[in-house]
This record gives C-alpha cells, structure tokens and sequence, in this order.
C-alpha cells in the first residue's frame, strides 16, 4: 500500500486544506484540491504502469522514448469521486472511462447499511489497467461493492484502488476482500463515528465539493 502522507511532499498541503473547516467552506477550491491530489497519484501510478518505446522526430533529428503502453481506465463512484477522476483525466489523456451511482441506505439503529447502487457504465475491462478513485474510504463498502460490480465488464489485469481519506477499519475490510487489488491512499484516521464518518476526516466529500442532498 502507497499512503502519500508517509513522506513530505505539497500533496499534505492540499489534504489538510481538504479538512480545514473554514477553507473547506469554498467548494470550487474544495473541488481543485482534490483534482490537483487526483493528478499526484496519477503520477505516482504511471510509475508502476508498462511502457513501450516509440521514436520521435524533433525538428532537428529522432529521439527513443518511452511511453505509456495501454491508458489505464479510469472508474470513479458520484458522486464525490468526480472531481478526484478529472485530476487522473487531466493527466491519462485517452483514458476510457467508468462511472457508478453508489449511495449509503437507510441507516438501521445499529448504524449498519447496505450500499445501493443503481447506475454503472463502464466499457469492456477484460486485460486492461483500472484505477477506481472515490475520496472517501469509511466502512470500505462503496469501494468494495463498486469493484466486484466491474467485474461483469472483465478481468483486469491490474487494479488500483485511490482513497483520499481513508479509516484503518476501511482499510482493514478492502485488503481482505481485495486483496488482488493495490491501494493508494492520502492519509489514513483512526475512527469512524456513530454515522459511519471518518473521525477526523473531514466531513461530506460529496456535499463538500457539490452541495447538500435533499
Ligand atoms: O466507505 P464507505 O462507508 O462506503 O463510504 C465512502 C463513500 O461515501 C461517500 O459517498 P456518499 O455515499 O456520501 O455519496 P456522495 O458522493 O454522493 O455524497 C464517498 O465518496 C464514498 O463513495
Ligand atoms: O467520512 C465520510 C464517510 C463517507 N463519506 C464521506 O463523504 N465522508
Ligand atoms: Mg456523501
């Protein structure tokens, strides 16, 4: 597992704006945070992806390069995931694309809930990259449900899975049931509270960047 909050680097920056109450209060910066963290970890996954070697020709002579072989696809869940998949577009220009309506039900009294899903489109995944991104990771359940659903698209050759914020007991739930997958992640909490948020966090990610829901 990569957690970018583990070394030094200006993606901490843009988390802690991300949980600051008083500057999450500007949804369009709330938005960019997010898709400048997008473009880190599409950055740091090119690292791992497979590359070919093409010959380019400059105004002056030819130059052997490499590049990336296959464009990962892209999958985000709505709708807090949008703004994250804009940063990996803005850097995966060709990238096909997968979209999934995911939402928590109703709440029981003893805060458990099934995740609904009632939209998927996604392109034929069989041997291709897939990088799912969705800010959040609380219970795992979205993310863990969301992957298994893809799966009716093909076999990946190779997922990556990119969290934001992410709680130790979403961490612990996701690697046990994907454990195929590897896992990207800003920064990691300790708790989640009685409504199944992340403590600390940093509250709604969707009603953050996008407004409240009705
Ligand atoms: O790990 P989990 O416990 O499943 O929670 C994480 C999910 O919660 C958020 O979405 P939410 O359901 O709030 O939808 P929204 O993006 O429309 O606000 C977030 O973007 C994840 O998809
Ligand atoms: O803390 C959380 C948990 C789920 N969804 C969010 O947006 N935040
Ligand atoms: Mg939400």
């Amino acid at each position: 597992m990569f957690v970018l909050s583990k070394s030094n680097s200006i993606a901490n920056q843009f988390i802690a704006e991300l949980r600051d109450k008083n500057i999450q209060k500007d949804p369009m910066r709330f938005r960019r945070n997010l898709e400048r963290i997008g473009e880190i970890f599409a950055y740091e996954i090119s690292k791992s992806l497979s590359y070919k070697t093409i010959e380019i020709t400059t105004s002056l002579g030819t130059k052997e390069t490499q590049v990336i072989k296959d464009a990962p696809v892209l999958v985000t869940i709505l709708r807090a995931g949008l703004p994250l998949h804009q940063g990996f577009l803005n850097y995966f220009d060709s990238s096909e694309n997968a979209f999934i309506g995911a939402y928590r039900g109703v709440h029981d009294l003893k805060e458990n809930f099934e995740i609904e899903m009632d939209y998927i489109s996604s392109p034929d995944i069989q041997g291709k990259t897939l990088i799912i991104c969705d800010p959040m990771l609380a219970t795992g359940k979205s993310v863990e449900k969301a992957y298994h659903a893809m799966l009716r698209f093909g076999i990946p050759a190779k997922t990556h899975v990119v969290s934001v914020v992410a709680s130790q007991r979403g961490i612990r739930y996701v690697t046990a049931r994907m454990s195929e997958c590897r896992f990207w992640i800003g920064d990691i909490d300790p708790e989640l509270n009685t409504k199944s948020y992340i403590v600390p966090g940093l509250g709604d990610a969707g009603d953050l960047a996008f407004g409240e829901k009705n």
